[in-house]
């Protein structure tokens, strides 16, 4: 459900253009669990910008749920980005909106009823261990805090994709194996997740197949 053929993300730095992502091609199934790993600046976040349409890539083909993305109609890929869920690495909080109103937005913009909102969010927030900071905003919580709140919303909507960029710097080890604990239940409800890591520790303790990365380039898919 997700097949990359020749895929090439070119970013535009001053005069010149660097060469994030070269000639990318794999195919995910539906419903899969895949590591995303590579050393700093190997292109894992561009990777995942590229899936969650943040990015459009510069060469080569992309199709996710059937959807031939460079050529979609916007409402296509509207529909498409509903159906993602991402957790971003630099979080993007919405700093002035309280923590179940950061989670809550999402559902309010797909139209689900705010007494089903009320429930869903307290639940997820609960999961995630936030219960008692429903009402805090996310510049008076700690880094793994806030970590937390961005998971929570990244995956309130059970999306049928779930992109995680680095979802466990800011938390200790007994938190990071929770929150795989959360992602692999998702996964086992038939969402396909990514995640990109550097916690070698987290890779060994949920073995998976990988997306590796070198510099730009796919090493190996499997
Ligand atoms: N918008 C951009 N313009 C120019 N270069 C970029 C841009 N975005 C990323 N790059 C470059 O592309 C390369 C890959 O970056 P990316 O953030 O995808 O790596 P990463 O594997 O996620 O790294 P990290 O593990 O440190 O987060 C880096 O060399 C980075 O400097």
């Amino acid at each position: 459900m997700i097949h990359l053929r020749e895929v090439g993300l070119r970013s535009e730095r001053g005069s010149s253009g660097v060469d994030v992502l070269r000639s990318i091609s794999f195919d995910i199934p539906a419903g899969a669990f895949r590591w995303v790993l590579g050393s700093s600046g190997a292109g894992k976040s561009s990777l995942l910008r590229l899936l969650n349409l943040s990015v459009r890539p510069t060469t080569g083909t992309m199709e996710l749920f059937g959807v031939a993305v460079p050529r979609a109609r916007r409402s296509a890929l509207a529909k498409l980005r509903r159906r993602t869920g991402t957790v971003f690495q630099d979080l993007r909080l919405l700093p002035e909106l309280s923590v179940f109103d950061n989670v809550a937005l999402r559902l309010r913009l797909d139209g689900m009823p705010e007494d089903r909102i009320e429930l869903e969010v307290t639940e997820m927030l609960r999961w995630v261990g936030l219960g008692r900071k429903l009402q805090a905003r996310p510049p008076q919580l700690s880094g793994g805090e806030q970590q937390r709140v961005a998971v929570a919303r990244a995956v309130v909507h059970r999306p049928p994709l779930l992109l995680a960029d680095e979802p466990t710097g800011a938390l200790d080890e007994p938190q990071a194996v929770r929150l795989m604990q959360l992602f692999l239940e998702l996964n086992q409800m038939g969402s396909t997740v990514l995640v990109a890591t550097h916690n070698e520790g987290l890779t060994r303790r949920f073995p998976a197949a990988a997306i590796r990365l070198e510099r730009g380039t796919l090493l190996t898919d499997g």
